[in-house]
């Protein structure tokens, strides 16, 4: 009997130093993950062992890590999350000094297994910053901005699209409608146009896939958080209530592949050197004669992601901003009306739109300056890295350091914009009534990482507001809806609302 007490006792005493051990361990390796990186690391808070300051930042993170910004820590400041540090950029003097000043330095992406496990480091927008990343971003730009195709072509294919769309918006008429659905086949039919070369009807059972895919990889609010915690710490995707999320992103990721896999086949089957007539076609053009020929940085299997990244990026971004722009006319009809009244004077009711237009549209070009600021698609841009040692504002960034520009933060600094939550064009218009542009508000980033898209958004945002305007008196039903942003893991998307269209 005493044996059998004394084994006990052994027993729990051996058993508990175990706990111990391993509690111990546990604690110095989180503590452990909190050191700063280097004492001359930009300033921040201190967060918990293996959370950091995750916990502060599940609501709205971009606003509250401004706060601390102006509150205690200044323009550049770190932020522990999960076992990282994370650098925060929260002004544009920040973004410039990092992202445009030291380009280089600050152009990494970090290798997030989530991303990295469909496209490894094809494509664009996660590749690795380097010499194959400069080839390509200089091909994109040359298509994308204007010199590829030509932006006459890019104007037709957003006219021809925005057609479409005013064409199945007049089914609407005179009733309240919600037509986020619409406008995000709208997007996807213009992404689709420069990008593939074609268009499809807005019920074709493949259009409709690589819809369902995108916004499900994008948002599913099922897997918002969950997708979160693989982003910031990939090895949760060993818990088995994430394992899931990271299995269904992974296959609708795999889907869209697929998909662009056939359609640049079926290019090349088709394939005429003497007429390019979109991105895959300039593509394939380069491939075999121009800065591909000899070497294999535009192989097929790049070209399949690079489209991906396009649709994936151009889609939702231009969708969102779209809806924000209406949502904000029914609550301004005074703007609505001064809008009316240069698109009256500058292009009439039946002309087809284009961005020579904006020139003689200053009212409406501060609109669209203000809604860009005024709602931030994406707050906090996309993450970048350092890919070598680097110093900004007097602090010391290693390598491989996370960077985020708060580009929510950029676009509403009280220095810069006096009240910022309130939406007022009127900041954007001097004293002759001219618009004045601002580089201080960037929705699209800046630097060799910039926003590939920026014209190609730009144009359509003006196009189809304009087209909209035009065709449709834009108003409120009974119940003005909500300014504030709905519940979105990435982009700042407005609550689902409805409005009534009807004819001039
Ligand atoms: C209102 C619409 C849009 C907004 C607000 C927006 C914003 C952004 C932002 C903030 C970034 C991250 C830049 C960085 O890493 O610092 C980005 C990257 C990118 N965007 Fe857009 N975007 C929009 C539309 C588009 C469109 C229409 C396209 C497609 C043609 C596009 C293609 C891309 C690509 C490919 C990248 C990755 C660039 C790289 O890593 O080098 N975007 N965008």
């Amino acid at each position: 009997m005493i044996l059998q007490m004394m084994q006990n006792i052994c027993m729990y005493f051996y058993v508990s130093v175990d706990i111990y051990v391993v509690l111990i361990f546990l604690l110095t390796y989180g503590l452990w993950n909190l050191k700063r990186p280097h004492s001359r690391f930009p300033p921040g808070p201190i967060g918990i062992p293996f959370f950091g300051s995750m916990f502060q930042l599940r609501k709205d993170p971009e606003k509250v890590v401004k706060k601390w910004s102006l509150n205690h820590y200044g323009p550049v400041m770190s932020v522990p999350l999960a076992n990282q540090h994370y650098i925060y950029l929260n002004t544009y003097e920040a973004v410039q000094a990092a992202f445009l000043k030291q380009g280089s330095k600050f152009s990494g992406r970090p290798n997030m297994f989530l991303f990295h496990q469909v496209s490894q480091n094809y494509g664009l927008a996660l590749k690795t910053y380097g010499e194959d990343f400069k080839v390509q971003r200089k091909f994109g730009n040359k298509i994308l901005r204007g010199l590829g195709f030509g932006q006459k072509k890019m104007e037709d294919i957003i006219n021809r699209e925005g057609d479409h769309f005013i064409k199945h918006l007049e089914k609407y008429s005179g009733r309240p409608v919600n037509i986020k659905a619409d406008i995000y086949n709208l997007t996807s039919n213009i992404i689709c146009g420069v990008a593939l070369g074609r268009r499809f009807e807005y019920d074709d059972p493949m259009f409709r896939e690589i819809l369902f895919c995108t916004e499900k990889s994008m948002g599913d609010p099922h897997d918002a958080w969950k997708i979160l915690m693989l982003v910031i710490c990939p090895k949760a995707r060993f818990l088995p209530f994430i394992r899931g999320a990271n299995e269904r992103y992974k296959q609708n990721q795999l889907k869209i592949l697929g998909l662009m896999k056939n359609i640049v086949k079926e290019h090349k089957e088709t394939f005429n050197p003497n007429c390019l007539s979109d991105f895959i076609d300039a593509y394939l053009y380069e491939q075999q004669h121009g800065l591909g020929k000899g070497n294999n940085q535009f192989e097929d299997r790049q070209l399949e992601v690079y489209v991906r990244d396009l649709f994936f990026a151009g889609t939702e971004t231009s969708s969102n901003t779209i809806c924000w722009g209406l949502l904000i006319l029914l609550h301004y009809p005074e703007f609505k009306s001064k809008i009316e009244e240069e698109i009256a004077e500058a292009i009439g009711w039946t002309n087809t739109p284009s961005v020579s237009h904006r020139e003689n549209m200053p009212f409406t070009c501060a609109f669209l300056q203000e809604l860009v600021r005024f709602r931030t698609l994406t707050p906090g841009g996309s993450p970048h890295c350092t890919t070598e040692p680097a110093e900004l504002f007097g602090y010391h960034i290693p390598k491989g350091t996370m960077v985020m520009a708060n580009i929510w933060g950029v676009n509403n600094d009280p220095s810069e914009w006096p009240n910022p939550e309130v939406f007022d064009p009127y900041r954007h218009i001097n004293d002759n009534k001219q618009f004045v542009h601002s580089s201080k508000i960037i929705p699209f980033s800046m630097g060799p990482r910039v926003c590939l898209g920026e014209q190609l958004a730009r144009m359509e945002i003006f196009i189809i507001m304009v087209k909209v305007l035009q065709h449709f008196k834009v108003e409120a039903d009974a119940e003005l809806p909500s300014l504030q942003p709905g519940v979105n893991s990435v982009l700042c998307a407005p609550q689902s609302y409805k409005l009534v269209l009807s004819p001039h």
